[in-house]
């Protein structure tokens, strides 16, 4: 996920070394999946770093698309890259944490195809539509792994049918594995490694009243019994389903409907406990993006006007609302169906909190001005495919706009002395070397 604070004024700066890598012994020992220790280990020749102690060591590396760097995660070249990219541009505190170097995904979108009796259930090969089955993957979280072989069994058991994309044809053709480690009641310690899964089917129908509903009930509640409170494993929070029929690749369609355990999906991020449907959009990688967050704040003057573009539900914007105090806080987004966690969101924030906060459904790159004026800090968090031109386009001439509306006469507060511009790109942080596997 990459990220970029863009705020217009000068603000001191937390002094902090220019890569930081936390993947210390101690930290690799709690994770969660570590490979095994009897594995021979190489001196890597730029840092003292044994180097197959931070190896993804993941049997489905060569032909999974999931992940890019499979040596050196505590520190993959790329960082290096962009660590010299930003430095051209005059930002010398670029910085990066790999955090849990396995285990770390909590959201995995995966395709289910092959058939009943040999269900795949993973990514594609990369440049093909081939599904690569992932049930050792490395990168997601343990129950994450635990609930794709209750799947495999369910599916096989029950006989559901894989979709076959040339045909059209099968029963399910995706699901989404959610993890919510949002449980107070045990220690906060603990809460990681007993994550629950939200699992979401993506079912090949127009709605709950075709012919093989009653197949998808079947598959929720072998799904339930065998995972949900009243298993011996209690490891899946609850089950939805989603009805897809188009023939093109976008995942899900747009009816989802609530079938098993509990409707509502928290997790603490950033200071704030955030509302995450399995619609809206959510990060990939929990523990990174709250790290992240938590820097984040600490470049964001309290009291300032934020727009949050590529909003999602919000979890940035309502973040900085809560800790920075901030006067407004407008997030943008073109996913309607993220509005309904934002508003939760908001519903739970402290009673501290009185910004003005709004959630605009539209597409940044329609009058990105609009957006823009006014704002003393613009957070963009955009899909894989970057920001769109005409955004890009605003951002780099807003200070020449901004001083000409100053300036001219109609302009009320034309004697308002000159803010510092232009927008200068003051910080960019991006985690975990694994990042591949689609969340956007
Ligand atoms: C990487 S996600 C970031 C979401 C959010 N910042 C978060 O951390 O949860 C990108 C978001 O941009 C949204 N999006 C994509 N294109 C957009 C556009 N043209 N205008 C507004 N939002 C857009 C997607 O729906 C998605 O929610």
């Amino acid at each position: 996920m990459p990220l970029f604070l863009l705020p217009n004024r000068l603000l001191p700066l937390p002094s902090s070394p220019l890569i930081t890598c936390h993947a210390s012994p101690a930290a690799l020992r709690s994770s969660p999946s570590s490979p095994p220790p009897t594995l021979p280990i190489l001196l890597d020749s730029t840092t003292s770093v044994p180097s197959l102690s931070c190896a993804l060591q993941c049997p489905h590396f060569q032909s999974c698309s999931g992940c890019s760097h499979e040596l050196n995660l505590h520190r993959p070249i790329i960082v290096d890259e962009a660590d010299h990219f930003f430095k051209t541009l005059g930002v010398s505190d670029f910085d990066f944490e790999s955090c849990r170097l396995w285990g770390w995904r909590s959201r995995a979108k995966l395709a289910v195809r092959g058939s009943s009796m040999k269900p795949l259930i993973g990514l594609y090969e990369e440049g093909t539509h081939n599904v690569v089955d992932i049930p050792h993957c490395k990168a997601h979280h343990p129950n994450i792994n635990a609930a794709v072989e209750l799947l495999r069994q369910g599916i096989t058991k029950l006989n559901i049918e894989p979709f076959d994309e040339d045909e059209g044809t099968g029963e399910l053709r995706y699901v989404q594995m959610a993890l919510t480690t949002y449980n107070t009641s045990i220690p906060a310690s603990e809460r990681y490694k007993n994550g629950k899964v939200q699992v979401s089917l993506v079912w090949n129908s127009r709605n709950e009243n075709s012919h093989n509903f009653e197949k998808l009930n079947a598959l929720a509640n072998f799904l339930w019994r065998n995972g949900g409170p009243r298993s011996d494993l209690r490891f899946i929070h609850s089950v939805w389903a989603n009805f897809q029929t188009s023939t093109n690749n976008i995942i899900f369609g747009n009816r989802w409907r609530h079938l098993l355990g509990e409707n509502g999906f928290w997790e603490h991020i950033g200071g704030i406990d955030m509302s995450l449907a399995p619609s809206s959009f959510g990060q990939a990688n929990t523990r990174a993006f709250d790290n992240l967050l938590r820097k984040l704040q600490k470049y964001v003057p309290y009291g300032a006007s934020v727009t949050d573009l590529y909003a999602g539900a919000g979890a940035i914007g309502l973040s900085l609302a809560a800790t920075r105090k901030c006067r407004s806080v407008k997030c943008v987004e073109v996913n309607k169906e993220s509005k309904l966690s934002f508003e939760k969101t908001v519903e739970r924030l402290p009673n501290h909190v009185d910004s003005s906060i709004s959630w605009h459904h539209a597409d940044a790159s329609d009058e990105p001005l609009s957006w823009l004026m006014g704002s003393e800090v613009v957070v963009v968090d955009p899909p894989r495919k970057g920001l769109d031109a005409s955004l890009l386009d605003a951002l780099r001439n807003i200070s020449s706009l901004e001083r000409k509306a100053k300036s001219s006469p109609e302009s009320s507060d034309s004697k308002v002395k000159d803010e510092k511009r232009p927008w200068v790109l003051r910080s960019f942080e991006r985690f975990s070397s694994n990042w591949k596997q689609t969340n956007s």
